[in-house]
């Protein structure tokens, strides 16, 4: 049928003209060459080497057409049919990351989506797929991305997620960085006012903490660490240093309690309002010394009038108070029971030093290097500027181990005499010193109310008083 229809007029005109034939895809590559084998076809478009004689089927004997099988060469059929499945789909040869780069960046076939420069140029240097080199073409799809190594991850994964992944692995032990933080909290145990209801011997509590009522109290105080009662000498448990942001709040909170004291005195009143004078002035005492000298011991044995049962290193500042009355006039006495460690004192020491009205330097007779520390003492007093007519005294404490004592008298005399100071030898534990340790406080007491400091200074006569503004008269605009 084939060659019948290719012997036909037309097709003839078409061969003589040397034109391609264009309804020649509706006979099929075996009737093309049937025809061609009978000479009546010549393809101008075709490459010979494709289609020559020695492809074509050899004519049957008595020039009969061959079969429909012997009709199309094998050897083409299979080369044919092989470049077809290697030649590439152009998306087939894209890598993952230029495929994804290509939709961001319009559909540019090939380019970086970074740069928007050829994939080659980033560092894959490999040249484009070539339809006839298979083995170059296995290895581009095999390189997704110059920096990832060639491992058998799936395609599926984003090079960014295998880089985000690792929080289990990173950690030793096989541990999370977010079951390191769950880890339990250290407990800590506030410190209750002493029985009878309150820190001192006064009654009610520390006026900064009358607004808050009894109830507070375990929260508004300092926490110490929990442990056993440490022995009186080296041994102390260690308290944690998580403590001293809630110790450093305290003491703002503290200073500006303070502040408001003084303000509400009249003294410093940057406005123009009248204050009503305060009931009670308040002294802030700071007490200072090595470590175990025993300044816990001492505040408390003043404020709470006995000897606590059991101590641990103070972190930051305790505070402790207690109203005394001198002259008629009602004062509160403010402790501040700082740290004589430094590591739990360094991030404190600004508040221990602001608005004091008053320095206790305390060492531990039984040791002579608590003693040799006091002039370091003084010096950060000095560095804090600290001023020279505040007055401060000085405490040597456990006169009641005598056989233990290192620090003789006459030393210490010559010392606070030295930095005009007066010296007082006591014990917090021995209750017969109880009075002398009462005596210490209000020795300073006493001092610092004659001294009339200019911040607790009663209001002056004039103050300014608010008068209310003459209201406008009313305009009526309708
Ligand atoms: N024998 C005797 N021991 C005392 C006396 N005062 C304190 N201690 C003991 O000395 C140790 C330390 O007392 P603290 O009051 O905690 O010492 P501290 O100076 O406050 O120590 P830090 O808080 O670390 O600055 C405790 O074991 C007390 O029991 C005292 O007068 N006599």
């Amino acid at each position: 049928m084939g060659s019948a229809l290719l012997s036909g007029p037309g097709a003839l005109a078409k061969r003589a003209q040397g034109t391609r034939v264009p309804w020649i895809s509706s006979l099929g590559l075996r009737g093309v060459l049937c025809a061609q084998a009978a000479g009546g076809l010549e393809l101008p478009n075709t490459p010979k080497h494709r289609l020559t004689a020695k492809h074509a089927p050899a004519t049957t004997e008595g020039g009969n057409t061959p079969s429909d099988q012997e009709l199309v060469p094998k050897r083409i059929s299979r080369r044919a049919a092989s470049r077809r499945r290697l030649t590439p789909h152009p998306l087939q040869s894209l890598s993952l990351s230029q495929l994804a780069g290509s939709r961001e960046s319009g559909g540019g076939r090939g380019y970086s989506r970074h740069h928007n420069l050829p994939a080659a140029s980033q560092g894959n240097s490999l040249p484009p797929p070539s339809p006839g080199n298979p083995q170059r073409r296995r290895l581009q799809r095999r390189t997704r991305h110059p920096s990832l190594p060639k491992t058998s991850q799936p395609l599926t994964r984003h090079p960014l997620k295998a880089a985000l992944r690792p929080s289990r692995e990173r950690v030793p032990g096989g541990t999370s960085f977010l079951s390191c933080l769950s880890l339990p909290a250290p407990r800590v145990i506030a410190r209750l006012p002493p029985e009878g209801g309150s820190l001192g011997r006064g009654g009610a509590g520390p006026a900064w903490l009358s607004g808050l009522g009894r109830s507070a109290w375990p929260l508004r105080s300092l926490g110490r660490l929990a442990g056993p009662p440490h022995p009186p000498s080296s041994s102390r448990p260690v308290p944690c240093l998580s403590s001293l942001g809630r110790v450093r709040r305290m003491a703002s909170e503290m200073e500006s309690s303070l502040e408001a004291s003084f303000t509400s005195s009249g003294a410093v009143s940057g406005a123009s309002v009248f204050l009503p004078p305060a009931r009670s002035r308040i002294f802030k005492i700071i007490v200072i010394g090595d470590s175990n000298v025993g300044k816990t011991c001492l505040t408390y044995r003043f404020c709470a009038g006995r000897f606590p049962d059991r101590t641990e290193a103070t972190i930051g500042v305790d505070f402790r108070e207690r109203a005394v009355e001198i002259d008629g006039e009602r004062i509160k006495i403010q402790l501040w029971d700082t740290a004589g460690q430094e590591r739990f004192r360094k991030s404190m020491v600004q508040h221990y030093y602001r608005n004091v009205h008053a320095v206790v330097f305390v060492y531990d007779m039984t040791n002579m290097a608590s003693f040799h520390s006091l002039p370091s003492w003084i010096e950060e007093c000095k560095q804090h500027l600290l001023a020279s007519d505040i007055p401060r005294i000085l405490v040597g404490n456990k006169c009641d181990l005598r056989s233990a004592i290192q620090v003789p008298t006459d030393l210490a005399q010559k010392f606070a005499d030295t930095h005009s100071m007066p010296l007082f030898e006591t014990s917090a534990k021995n209750p017969n010193d109880n009075d002398h340790v009462e005596a210490i406080f209000m020795t300073l007491a006493h001092k610092l109310k004659s001294h009339k400091p200019l911040m607790l200074s009663q209001p002056p006569d004039n103050g300014i008083t608010l008068k209310p503004e003459p209201k406008p008269a009313m305009t009526c605009w309708c």
